[in-house]
């Protein structure tokens, strides 16, 4: 019969898989009868110390399958973004090459592959690990699974111990950020920044050592407001002009207090009432959680400028809700409120929040108890522009070794031999950077700042100058007093541009 042979073929087809099914569940089923086996979730931190240790393991070079990428994939910082040649590099080269024309070179990583289970050996014991992923049809939320052979969890746990130390050690010198989630209304890893040292923020005398010493003190001080049955949480306004440093200043402050930041943008689309509040429970205790242009939360404007009208949009009752905008956000302002403050709210975090708009804040929003700490951020006095000169231009002191500058790397060092030369050159990317001695870069900061007007540009420009002008220094003071004439004409210019778009605006401006 000629149909007997495909009927065979599938039953005998149906057979085989059936039992190759059977005994895959019944070797689990007796693999997970001797195994202990722990979990680790991708939106936990374990999760990443773990990946991280993996990464090093010297095992991986022996594997027969695992996944190799340049992809950032999570917190750990130890994967570079986009993609890359293979065959090109292992390492980021400081030195390199590839570097002047534009392009770094991409750090692979090695990982386990999705579903597929990897044998390592550590201290004595095989450990069995499978990384999985949860939401497939999302894309996203990898889970990993680690089984081990053993009398109790001891492994296990200085397994994990050891993975957080080894984690720990690599991040030392990297503020990780999370950005809120409205859609799934979780944190997303967006990356670890090098610490940016408080020195290279340019802000009025005591400000910063005012803020440092405050959240410094705020931090070791659990019990005092336990005691006096105060939430354990402080918050900072930072308010003043765009460009002036508030965003530099927490991520310079986050780096120097060893904290993560999670950054919450209330005028995201999709932020609703429930999304926020589900957001702040799962902010972790130690932690800087930063609210963005607060004042654009309820006004809805895409515009930050003067022109948009300030007024919030929900009433000033803090019980009513916000009736639903066109981007489906249904914040308001009793949903903020409550949960800055509500039983979800992690104890122990600093919030900060910046506004351009002070004024358009709703008092109960930025009352002590919610903000604590107000500082306004101005244009750039005359005292900043001398400072961030002399940031950008470090000087050869006495001692013949140039002082560390914001913008130095570590590299840029000036053997003393050097001293008595005339201009001796630092190396920089492509570029050679002039070193004067102390007193020649004081005088030129000092005419830097004469020539800048007193609150009226904001540091963000003035750091645009420098940077055009950052092996220039003598010729920067030169031309600088042609700069300031040139960006009072391009505001005058934009403003009238604004006005003729909006009438509304000239009177605001
Ligand atoms: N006071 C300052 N000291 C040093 N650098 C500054 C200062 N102010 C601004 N800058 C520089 O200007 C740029 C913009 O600063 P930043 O983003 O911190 O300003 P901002 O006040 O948060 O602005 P916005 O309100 O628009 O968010 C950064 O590159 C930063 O290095």
């Amino acid at each position: 019969m000629p149909h007997t042979c495909p009927q065979k073929l599938v039953v005998i087809g149906g057979t085989v898989e059936t039992a190759r099914r059977a005994s895959v569940s019944a070797w689990n089923g007796f693999v997970d009868s001797f195994f202990l086996t722990a979990h680790f979730s991708q939106e936990d931190y374990p999760y990443d110390w773990l990946m991280h240790w993996l990464s090093k393991q010297p095992a991986w070079g022996r594997s027969r399958e695992f996944e190799i990428t340049t992809r950032t994939v999570s917190r750990n910082g130890l994967t570079q973004s986009t993609t890359g040649d293979l065959e090109e590099e292992e390492e980021v080269d400081d030195d390199d090459d590839s570097l002047v024309h534009g392009r770094r070179k991409r750090k692979i990583s090695f990982m386990p592959s999705l579903d597929t289970t990897h044998t390592i050996y550590y201290r004595g014991h095989w450990l069995r690990i499978t990384r999985t992923k949860r939401y497939p049809d999302y894309g996203h939320g990898s889970s990993l699974k680690i089984s081990v052979v053993a009398r109790n969890n001891d492994i296990l746990k200085k397994l994990v111990l050891e993975a957080k130390r080894e984690y720990e050690k690599d991040a030392e010198h990297r503020v990780h950020i999370f950005m809120a989630d409205t859609t799934y209304g979780c944190w997303r890893w967006n990356g670890a920044r090098q610490k940016r040292p408080m020195s290279s923020i340019v802000l009025q005398p005591g400000v910063k050592d005012m803020l440092l010493a405050d959240c410094k003190d705020f931090l070791c001080s659990e019990e005092w407001y336990a005691e006096r049955g105060i939430p354990f949480r402080r918050g900072y306004l930072l308010h003043g002009v765009p460009g002036s440093g508030k965003t530099s200043l927490i991520h310079s402050l986050a780096g120097e207090l060893g904290l993560d930041i999670y950054v919450v943008s209330l005028s995201s689309k999709g932020m609703s009432d429930n999304t926020l509040t589900t957001l702040m429970g799962h902010v972790p205790s130690r932690c800087i959680l930063l609210l963005e242009d607060l004042d654009a939360a309820f006004t809805r404007s895409v515009s930050r400028d003067s022109s948009s009208t300030g007024a919030p949009t929900v009433p000033t009752s803090s019980t009513t809700p916000t009736p639903e905008t066109n981007d489906g956000s249904t914040l308001s302002l009793s949903g903020l409120l409550n949960s800055l403050d509500g039983v979800a709210a992690a104890e122990g975090r600093l919030l900060f929040a910046t506004t351009n708009h002070i004024e358009r804040l709703d008092p109960a929003l930025s009352r002590p108890g919610r903000m604590d700490v107000w500082v306004n951020f101005t244009h750039a006095t005359k005292w900043q522009a001398e400072g961030i000169f002399k940031c950008f231009f470090p000087h050869k002191p006495q001692g013949g070794v140039p002082a560390p500058s914001a913008t130095a790397s570590s590299d840029e060092k000036v053997d003393a031999s050097q001293k008595n030369l005339p201009l001796p050159k630092r190396k920089a990317p492509g570029h050679a950077i002039p070193v004067l001695d102390e007193a020649e870069i004081s005088e030129l900061a000092k005419r830097f700042a004469d020539a800048i007007p007193e609150n009226e540009l904001s540091v963000a420009a003035l750091q645009g100058y420098l940077l055009k002008n950052k092996v220039r220094p003598r010729e920067c003071v030169e031309e600088v007093d042609e700069w300031v004439i040139q960006e009072r004409e391009t505001r005058e210019k934009l403003k009238k541009e604004k006005a003729e778009v909006s009438p509304r605006y000239a009177t605001y401006a």
